[in-house]
């Protein structure tokens, strides 16, 4: 059986052999915490350095308390001895313990102002995307690891790099006051932890390259589970008992990603246990080193107390260290992907000139455009010109390439090759928001906002003026939609959503009543009319129509419909056939020319008067 391409990948794998280092990985984690929360970021940082300084005169003061305590004399008077460093030793980690709670409070700031930032950085590199680059998978595969893992993992990254810079100074401070004591305890230290980081390392390693395996499953789990949880496909599913179908499709994505679980939770449970291993076999080999050199007398016996003490806080701070540094390794190559999703986001946006454009004369020369990965072009070596407030109409099968065309002509593409001009000027080369900004476009499938009635259609230009809501109200007696709001409970402000209480849902057609107000409520001298009018009723369909005829009075129109009776007043018809431009001219014009028009005007004519 042929793998399908889902499944397990290896591509992002190979991509990724090599872990970017520690550096690498902080770097980008510290900015987003400076950005995100400077202040607590400072305090962490200060309240951490003198917690360290705490810890190491603790440490110093310790081996005064042994040596008092280890001197000859009654036991009463040696505890006597010794209080005064008692006293220091517990006023030292006493403070510390202080500090570290101030260390907490300022932390548990950072992460979710990191949170919030980085989830504003990510929703504005998507919204900033070209609308090509969600046509291509592997802008997919970006976003949906940096959504589902990488804000995840950035929240970790932000509590680990805290965490890493806290054991660095108590590590500091460790190795300090056993660098005083005697140099040769410092390597010693080493033993001890080398190894079990090692095996934390590893472990890091491999769960990357198993979520780089399957991030494509992954993704297959979950729309599947869209399609078993979400409203929407309830219906149709049910209607054509497809539960099994969709239920075999969880599993066929499931099992495997169930067996590479189980597999790499195995794997790393070898791993981690040899480290353990070794790291115990490295602290008894400490303990002999610190035996060895009390017994030749290079270092006297409260020293070496002290030292066990430092060791033992050594290790546990270097334990603690690795194991921050590793989880940040780890959680850094989701910020990676975070990072490359942001940078795709933002390289994927077509910048250019910001200029006003007139949309009134506009011209394709020689237009091609492939979607991304497709090698067949949707649209083919197109040249026309429109007048100013010509309308045409696009006409032909579907997947001829209609809809495509009218992106083009509105600038929502670029095309792969040739040039779309506005009164002369390329709009490749001019700002998409400059583009935008002269374009209506009501779609055939339009965004149905979880929302009031009333930004329904405001939506169209929200920032447009309209305090006593004529403009909106004017917009929804063109489209018929006045009718649709007269009926619901709380008329403009219901709210049109099943998911939230006391929302209501509304009928196909009633949804893309709102949506023609909408794109009527935008005003542009450009008008994209992309069958809208499909879902309604005969009356709302006829009164759309009058506007459109309306509207059409100054502005450019391309319509695309395939009701070739709602075309025959268009100043000219364009008749496409996989992508190319085969036929154009009047009604009048392409049924004399007897060809593809007029066959389809034929039939249709004869299925209306069967009817
Ligand atoms: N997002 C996309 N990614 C890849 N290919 C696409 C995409 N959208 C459309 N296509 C392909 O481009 C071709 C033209 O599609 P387009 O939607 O422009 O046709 P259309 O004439 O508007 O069709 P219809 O009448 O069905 O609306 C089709 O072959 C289609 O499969």
């Amino acid at each position: 059986m042929v793998t399908p391409h889902w499944q397990l990948d290896d591509s992002a794998v190979e991509r990724r052999g090599v872990l970017r280092g520690l550096p690498g990985v902080t770097r980008p984690v510290l900015r987003l915490v400076r950005d995100a929360a400077p202040g607590p970021a400072l305090v962490v940082a200060v309240l951490q350095v003198l917690s360290g300084l705490a810890a190491a005169f603790g440490l110093f003061a310790t081996t005064g308390v042994l040596t008092d305590l280890l001197e000859s004399g009654p036991t009463a008077d040696r505890v006597v001895a010794a209080l005064p460093e008692l006293l220091l030793v517990g006023a030292a980690f006493g403070l510390r313990g202080a500090l570290d709670v101030g260390v907490s409070l300022a932390h548990a700031r950072i992460t979710p102002a990191v949170r919030r930032l980085a989830e504003e950085q990510l929703y504005r590199a998507s919204l900033d995307a070209d609308l090509a680059a969600f046509d291509d998978a592997s802008f997919h595969d970006r976003m949906h690891r940096a959504r589902d893992r990488g804000l995840f993992y950035l929240e970790r990254a932000a509590d680990n790099l805290v965490e890493l810079i806290g054991a660095l100074i108590g590590l500091a401070a460790a190795v300090g006051s056993l660098a005083a004591l005697h140099p040769l305890l410092v390597p010693v230290l080493l033993l001890a932890v080398v190894p079990d980081g090692w095996a934390v390392h590893r472990s890091a390693q491999m769960a990357y390259a198993s979520v780089g395996r399957t991030v494509a499953l992954d993704r297959r789990v979950q729309l599947v589970s869209q399609l078993a949880t979400e409203r929407e496909p309830a219906a149709e599913i049910r209607a054509y008992q497809a539960e099994p179908f969709v239920l075999d499709e969880y599993r066929v994505a499931a099992d495997p990603l169930r067996d590479e679980d189980v597999r790499l939770a195995t794997a790393q449970a070898r791993v981690r246990g040899v480290g353990r291993a070794l790291a115990g076999v490295g602290l008894a080999v400490t303990y002999a080193v610190l035996g060895l050199l009390v017994g030749r007398g290079w270092v006297p016996l409260a020293v070496a107390g002290t030292a066990v003490i430092a060791v033992r806080v050594g290790t546990s701070a270097l334990n603690r260290l690795v194991l921050a540094a590793n989880q940040l390794v780890e959680q850094g190559m989701y910020v990676a992907d975070y990072r490359e999703f942001l940078d795709a986001a933002t390289g994927s946006r077509r910048t250019g000139a910001d200029v006003a454009v007139d949309p009134s004369r506009v011209a394709l020369d020689r237009v091609t455009f492939r979607y991304p990965g497709s090698d067949r072009a949707a649209v083919r070596d197109v040249s026309l010109g429109i007048a100013p407030g010509e309308t045409i109409a696009l006409v032909g099968e579907n997947g001829s390439g209609k809809t495509t065309l009218a992106k083009l002509v509105a600038g929502l593409y670029a095309p792969t090759s040739g040039q779309v001009r506005w009164s002369g000027r390329d709009i490749a080369g001019v700002d998409r928001a400059r583009v935008a900004d002269r374009v209506m476009m009501v779609l055939q499938d339009p965004v149905r906002w979880p929302h009031t009635a009333h930004v329904n259609v405001r939506v169209g230009r929200h920032d447009r003026p309209d305090p006593d809501g004529r403009g909106v109200r004017g917009a929804a007696a063109q489209s018929g939609a006045d009718e649709v709001v007269a009926r619901l409970p709380q008329r403009w402000r219901t709210l049109l959503s099943k998911q939230f209480r006391g929302g209501v849902e509304l009928s196909g057609g009633q949804w893309q009543r709102l949506a023609v107000a909408r794109g009527l409520y935008r005003d542009a001298p450009l008008l994209i009319w992309d069958e809208p009018t499909a879902p309604l009723d005969a009356k709302a369909e006829f009164a759309v129509y009058e506007s459109l005829r309306a509207l059409a009075a100054d502005r450019t129109v391309v319509l695309i419909t395939h009701r070739l009776a709602s075309v025959r007043h268009a100043d000219r018809i364009l008749l496409l056939h996989e992508g190319e431009l085969v036929e154009q001219g009047t009604h009048a014009e392409l049924l004399a020319l007897g060809g593809r028009y007029a066959d389809l005007y034929a039939l249709q004519s004869r299925m209306h008067a069967d009817a």
